[in-house]
Parts: structure tokens; sequence; C-alpha cells
């Protein structure tokens, strides 16, 4: 059985349907890549999973059960989370205080949190700086406090909205690297990245999202050839380049 799915999931703004009848499935384990040109839905889609957002039709099961219309903290609660595109740690508390908050009250095993917190620091890199001011951090360390923040809950599922943005190439690496180390740990994780190379090489299947309709799902080289998602680039020559470009990794 699938781990999390999404049935003919809708999402009408006024007169735009940023999400139009997207249906998905993923299986527990699985790492998938969501791409799409700007403003094809992406967020949207993942607003509507993590419950910011209620489908205008449609719904999301996690583990079999339908979680469309729980509040963001209970699914949470039920394992799945989601970071934030723009990262924005708590002020005035250090590194670990900041991964102690994800463990204390958004997760699934709260004893202990501040244990939890140097554990998922120690995990991503930074327990080194447990007692910093996270107003210190350079911008791959940002993302990867933000990815300890989640793991702090102990979800199942991760959703990952942009980790690699804005990075550059060492930071890039162990972003990569640390998608990995997740995956290998067992989690599902969900992701959008428009930096291709980071995007494709940890994807085991990519979905394609083009004015909010899922116009392709398959492998990193089924999708890098698929004529419909070239034809949805083609406006957007540095993603289409991208997307060539990923296909030799
Ligand atoms: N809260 C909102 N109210 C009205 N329209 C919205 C809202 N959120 C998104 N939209 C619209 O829905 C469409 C999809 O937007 P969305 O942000 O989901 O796309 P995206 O694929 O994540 O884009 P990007 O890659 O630029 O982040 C766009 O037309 C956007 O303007």
């Amino acid at each position: 059985m699938a781990l999390l799915e999404g049935e003919h999931l809708t999402k009408r703004f006024g007169g735009v349907v940023a999400v139009d009848d997207v249906s998905f499935s993923i299986e527990r384990g699985e790492t998938v890549g969501l791409i799409g040109p700007n403003g094809a839905g992406k967020s949207t889609l993942f607003r509507l999973i993590t419950g910011v957002h209620e489908p205008t039709k449609g719904q999301v099961t996690l583990d079999g059960e339908v979680i469309t219309g729980l509040k963001p903290h209970q699914i949470c609660h039920r394992g799945l989370v989601k970071t934030h595109q723009i990262v924005k740690p708590l002020e005035g508390l250090s590194l670990l205080e900041n991964a102690a908050v994800g463990a204390q009250f958004g997760g699934r095993n709260p004893e202990n949190p501040m244990e939890r917190a140097h554990e998922v620091l120690e995990f991503v890199g930074l327990d080194h700086m447990a007692h910093d001011d996270p107003d210190e951090l350079s911008v791959g360390a940002l993302k990867r406090l933000e990815i300890a923040r989640v793991l702090a809950t102990d979800p199942e599922v991760l959703l990952l909205d942009e980790v690699a943005g804005g990075l550059d190439t060492d930071e890039t690496e162990e972003i990569i690297d640390l998608i990995r180390d997740i995956s290998d740990q067992g989690k599902t994780v969900f992701l959008i990245d428009h930096v291709m190379r980071a995007l494709m090489s940890v994807s085991e299947r990519v979905f394609v999202l083009d004015n909010g309709e899922l116009i392709a799902k398959g492998t990193p080289t089924e999708i890098q050839n698929d004529e419909r998602v070239i034809e949805a680039y083609l406006g957007d020559s540095a993603a289409r380049d991208d997307i060539g470009t990923a296909a030799g990794d």
C-alpha cells in the first residue's frame, strides 16, 4: 500500500486553478521529486498535503488514513512535516533550542527534546555549533538547521521545499548527501527543487506539474527525455538547460 496518496486534488483561488485534479501515490521509503515551471502549482500542492490549504476537491491519505481536513500540527503529529522555503529560525534561541522546539511541540515522541535535538543536529553536521546563535549561519547551514528542525519531530514523510535553493556548489553537494542519508534511514521524501542536478540525483521518481496539472511521472531519465516536459520548460531556457544537463548525472 502507498504511504502517501493524493486523489483528484484540486485547488482554486478565485479564477485560478492552482492545482488541477492531481492524483499520485508515493511508496514508503521512496524519494520523489516534484518539478514544474514557476507558478505550476508545486507549493500549493505541498500546502494541500500539509493542511495549510484545504483542497477545493480531492483528498490526501497518509498510511491509509485521510488527513485532509486536519490542521498542520495534527498532520505533523501523524508523521508528515515540511521544511519552510524561507528559513526563519526562532530569534534569540540557539541552534539546539530551535531543534528542541521541533521535538517538543511537533514530535511524535516528545520525551527528552534536548537529547533529540542533539541527535538531529549531529545528523545534519551542526552539533558542534549547538549553542550558537542561528544569525551567524551560512545559507547552507540554515537549510541544514531547517532539516534538523523537521527531523526532530521524528517524521515518516518529509516534504523538502527548495532546500538546495541559493546554495553554492559545495553546499549543494552537502545537501544532496544529507537527503541521501535521510532516505537511507528509511524515511519517505517528497521534494521540490529548481536545482535540477540536486533533485534528479536524489529522486527515484519525478512528478511534473504544469499549469496545475500533473503532466508526467517517471524516473529522472524518463522525465528528462519526455516531450511534454521539454515543451513545458521551453519558455524557461535556463531550466530546460538544467534538465538536459542533469540527464548526464
Ligand atoms: N494564496 C493564494 N492566493 C491566490 N493565488 C495563489 C495563492 N497561492 C498560489 N496562488 C497562485 O496559484 C498558482 C500556483 O502557484 P504556486 O506558488 O503553487 O506555484 P509554484 O509551482 O510553487 O511556483 P514557484 O516555482 O514560483 O514557487 C499561481 O498562479 C499563483 O499565483
